[in-house]
């Protein structure tokens, strides 16, 4: 896979002009319209928007899941775009991370195992002190043998951002890692992932609902009827509910705008 060097520090994360378009060319549904954005290394950003937004469609084709119908992704300065499906599948072994809702442990496997399953994936052996260092950072150092049917939910997501930070990978992709946790388990998670940012230099992309998740992000990114729409600096849970009540008035503006203007100008 193709990197490309250039003379300004390289993004962690990069889409220019992404269209994905699902359905058929007589009933488009466009999940993403015109999206551009860059990431900066080291960054904790929460993707927020109302339901159908695209926030799972971005997540997709951010992390190579999927690829866009128009437009350019690029991770750590690598083009994701246009690859191979194994390319593809190398390149997420090994530069990205995922954490899901439903935390997506192997039931058969050990805390452990688990843990070093993307090493061995990858086709990289697992340095025990190391992962064991891991799994004390996220209080899992007493719960290395036990398997994820054990753990109660906030400790299997821990496992989850345990695995997901195992390979050191160049972007970490959440989706609604705190959706199926209770209030103190998710603060634990957020927590992690923010300290993750802050100690290890990671970056995060987190999907959310909940505006106190985002709270803990350096920024949000809003998303509406597949376009962004703005994003807001260090951000509270105030702030990003307050703007996601009016998400829907800005778009329909921006709209109402464009028309006019394109009235204007006779297109
Ligand atoms: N595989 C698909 N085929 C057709 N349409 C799809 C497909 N996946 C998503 N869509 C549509 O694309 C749009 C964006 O969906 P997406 O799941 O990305 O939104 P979301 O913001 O993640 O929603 P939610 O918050 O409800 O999970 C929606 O209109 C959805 O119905």
């Amino acid at each position: 896979m193709a990197d490309h060097y250039r003379s300004e520090p390289i993004e962690a994360l990069r889409l220019e002009s992404v269209d994905k378009v699902y359905g058929t060319e007589d009933n488009p549904v466009r999940a993403l319209d015109s999206v551009t954005v860059g990431l900066a290394p080291g960054s904790f950003t929460a993707i927020m928007g109302p339901s159908g937004s695209g926030k799972s469609t971005f997540l997709q084709c951010a992390a190579g899941l999927d690829q866009p119908t128009r437009g350019r992704v690029f991770v750590d300065g690598a083009e994701l775009t246009g690859e191979s499906e194994t390319a593809l599948t190398k390149f997420r072994r090994q530069r990205i991370g995922f954490v899901f809702q439903q935390f997506n442990l192997m039931p058969t496997l050990t805390v452990y195992q688990n843990v070093t399953l993307p090493l061995r994936m990858a086709g990289k052996r697992s340095d025990r002190d190391r992962t064991t260092a891991m799994l004390r950072q996220v209080g899992l150092a007493d719960r290395m043998g036990h398997r994820p049917s054990e753990l109660s939910g906030g400790q299997q997501q821990r496992a989850a951002i345990a695995r997901a930070l195992v390979t050191d990978p160049r972007v970490i992709f959440a989706d609604e890692p705190t959706g199926a946790l209770d209030t103190k388990s998710a603060r634990d998670v957020l927590q992690l992932l923010r300290s993750s940012v802050d100690h290890l230099g990671q970056t995060v992309v987190m999907v959310t609902h909940d505006p106190v998740a985002a709270s803990y992000a350096d920024s949000v990114m809003f998303l509406a009827d597949g376009r962004s729409a703005g994003t807001l600096d260090k951000p509270t849970a105030e702030t990003v509910a307050e703007r996601m009540t009016h998400l829907g008035d800005e778009v329909h503006m921006q709209d109402a705008s464009a028309d006019a203007g394109r009235k204007v100008v006779g297109l």
